[in-house]
């Protein structure tokens, strides 16, 4: 479809002279950067809604992932019971919702002593459980602000901080769980709790000195300032890996056995349950495979969406078979109970899964700056939810009403779900369509304006199909190194390599297949494939100067724009120095094909201009960002004039841009260049234009 108002106008660069030196790259301005797209339409919400939400191994190694998601309900007295059971076991008689007429009796251990658990412990524990959440949350979230302050300008220990911590509730997960396992259970909470307060009041000691001491290595301490500095950064390392083992523990002896004890409670064994958390577990790891290699197949988005879908299927038939179960046998009846788990876990796959695949799409859609502050706002997610997660369970906490947190927690991931699509768009189809399949059902329109002859089509890739290249593009291709300071143009081949000096095939240089990623791009309006594809990265900033792609080496020209959008002039007749030159801008949007033919191939030169901005005709002035293009030429018959001799040749006789004309009419090669670039440097232009030289192409 052709889009109105392509062309941004003849007039509205009209005036500013195209060379490197009159083009300083505009500073950022004032205006707002584009906010990354809220989480790339893909944010990750607690898809846990009511359950508490802690399926990474970082987040909670120990937790078993059948606990996570179905231990919603707050813990009845009976499950508290079993929670704190290494030394006593309690049953509250006054409540005792699982002794009812419709339930099995009151679990046991195995020396069958029951003893009741008093309220207060009770309050006590949830309080206790609920600061410790809270302390090590907000403990998580102050340090980074702390670390900021004392070094800014660099990420670097932020990084350490936090890679330490984490690197810790892994590396100490198993120590944790035997100790969990085997110690005295209200110890190892009391334990959990005293150095995790230790821990953070040590480290608000520590941050404070460290601020006393200055930033940047300097400031105050003397001249053994900075190793002092060292030495409390390193203190509050340690610091901070004691503080995340202690919430894990805390974390992991206190919720654990809810889970644990609901299945107990509905007539599983010790064996039975541990069994279930084998399984959930195997099921939960499977997704560090699955996941990529799903991604790789379908592509980020469509396996996002593969997984949620995955998730929500197993969570509603776990769902049914435990409300089918329900009325029938009573919340605490082993059949629907065991529906449920397995549900869940199997839906949990899905869930790891999705969460890899928004991890990637975070990485390729959120700008590096944005991505702390992106993070900050998801864990905010996270925390409401689980916080929501305790309200339904504090409300609805009796197990004959457990089927109301259930409902809601499902009822919340489905609509999430609902939500990720419709922020997304996800076309009807993207979930069975290859994006190769999709992108030759359109054809080229051409632009009604001038110059004629440039061909358009939108939506020659589609958004999904751009963000999978993108990946490749950033992860996986070989760019050559960048050179200079300023932003500048980076550019692949394949195919053929053109020889300038030969004006034809350079026949030293092996023909460089294309890649697997480019053979669904090829235009399919062409007899043949191209001979020659270029590559070409534009970090914000960078441009290529105005120029016309060799007459007699090229045919038609076709360009796909990735990534951003950007501005490209074109400008009528080559630049001679006089402004009386048409120019007129076009708008290259993302994923769009364009086609130089006729005038806007032959008598007008098209460049974008070095600036990291770009005005369009309503005076929005927009950012640039990283794009990528595809050029794709077409090397001319040889010997398209009949005479024998092989050589190509461009027959359009405009002796300002065409090379054969120039040659035929005795002008200079060097002049050549000269007249077709406003007198800059003829071979620089050519460079930029054509791809470089051979031992790029490599
Ligand atoms: O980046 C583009 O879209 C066009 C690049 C170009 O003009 C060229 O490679 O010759
Ligand atoms: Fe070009």
């Amino acid at each position: 479809m052709v889009t109105p108002n392509r062309a941004l106008g003849a007039t509205s660069l009209q005036t500013e002279e195209w060379t490197a030196a009159d083009e300083p790259l505009i500073e950022l301005q004032a205006q707002p950067k584009p906010q990354p797209r809220s989480a790339g339409g893909v944010h990750q919400p607690d898809l846990e809604a009511a359950a508490p939400r802690s399926h990474t191994p970082e987040q909670n190694p120990q937790a078993a992932p059948l606990l996570i998601s179905i231990s919603a309900p707050q813990p009845q007295p009976a499950m508290i019971a079993t929670a704190t059971a290494a030394t006593a076991r309690y049953i509250d008689d006054e409540q005792q919702p699982l002794s009812s007429s419709s339930s099995p009796p009151p679990p046991e251990d195995v020396d069958g002593i029951v003893i009741p658990v008093p309220r207060t412990l009770q309050s006590q524990l949830y309080t206790s459980h609920f600061l410790s959440t809270w302390n090590s949350r907000v403990f998580e979230f102050a340090s980074t602000l702390f670390l900021a302050s004392v070094y800014p300008g660099t990420l670097l220990p932020m990084s350490v901080y936090a890679l330490a911590r984490s690197g810790a509730a892994i590396v100490f997960a198993q120590p944790i769980g035997s100790l969990i396992d085997a110690g005295d259970r209200l110890a190892v909470v009391r334990l959990s709790i005293v150095g995790q307060r230790l821990a953070v009041a040590a480290s608000c000691g520590l941050f404070w000195a460290l601020e006393q001491l200055g930033s940047g290595g300097g400031g105050g301490g003397g001249a053994y300032g900075p190793q002092l500095k060292s030495g409390f950064f390193a203190l509050t390392v340690v610091l901070a890996c004691v503080e995340k083992l202690c919430s894990v523990l805390n974390l992991v002896s206190v919720e654990r056995d809810w889970m644990v004890t609901y299945l107990i409670s509905v007539g599983y064994t010790s064996l039975h349950v541990g069994l279930a958390r084998t399984v959930s577990t195997i099921f939960e790891l499977s997704a560090t495979w699955v996941a990529p290699y799903m991604m790789k197949r379908i592509g980020v988005i469509r396996g996002g969406i593969w997984s949620l879908s995955w998730q929500m299927i197993w969570l509603a038939g776990g769902v049914t078979w435990w409300f089918a179960g329900f009325h029938g046998m009573g919340p605490t009846s082993a059949i629907p109970a065991t529906g449920l788990a397995v549900g869940v876990a199997l839906s949990r796959v899905g869930l790891w899964s999705y969460d890899l695949c928004a991890q990637n799409i975070v990485q390729d859609e959120i700008e590096p700056e944005y991505r702390g502050s992106f993070s900050t706002v998801e864990a905010g997610f996270q925390n409401l939810f689980e916080l929501l997660s305790y309200a339904t369970t504090i409300i609805f906490s009796r197990p004959d009403q457990f089927q109301c947190p259930v409902l809601i927690s499902v009822c919340s991931i489905f609509s999430l779900l609902e939500l990720e699509a419709i922020e997304d768009k996800i076309p009807s189809d993207s979930l069975c369509h290859s994006p190769a399949e999709r992108e030759r059902e359109t054809t080229m329109e051409e632009l009604p304006m001038e110059p004629r002859g440039l061909f358009w089509q939108d939506d020659f890739v589609t958004a999904e199909h751009e963000r999978q290249l993108l990946h490749i593009f950033r992860h996986e291709l070989e760019w050559p190194e960048k050179k200079g300071g300023s932003p500048a143009r980076l550019s692949l081949h394949y195919g053929y390599t053109f020889d300038y000096k030969t004006f034809g095939v350079d026949p030293d240089i092996p023909y460089k297949p294309f890649p697997a990623w480019l053979e669904p791009l090829i235009p399919a309006t062409e007899a043949r494939p191209p001979d020659q594809v270029c590559l070409q990265w534009y970090p914000p900033g960078a441009g290529i100067p105005p120029h016309v792609d060799t007459h007699s080496a090229y045919d038609q020209l076709y360009a796909l724009s990735l990534g951003a959008p950007v501005v490209m002039q074109f400008r009528e007749g080559g630049s001679s120095g006089d402004e009386g030159d048409r120019r007129v801008d076009v708008d290259l949007t993302p994923r769009s094909m364009l086609r130089m033919a006729g005038d806007a191939r032959l008598h007008w030169t098209h460049g974008i201009k070095k600036r990291k901005t770009d005005t369009l005709p309503d005076g929005t002035v927009r950012l640039r960002e990283e794009r990528w293009s595809i050029t794709y030429r077409w090397l001319r018959d040889g010997d398209g004039d009949g005479d024998g001799d092989g050589k190509r040749e461009c027959e359009c006789g405009d002796v300002k841009l065409c090379d054969t004309a120039q040659r035929r009419s005795g002008v200079e090669r060097e002049y050549r260049w000269k007249t077709a670039t406003g007198g800059k440097d003829a071979s620089a232009v050519e460079n930029a234009s054509l791809g470089d030289n051979k031992n790029k192409i490599g």
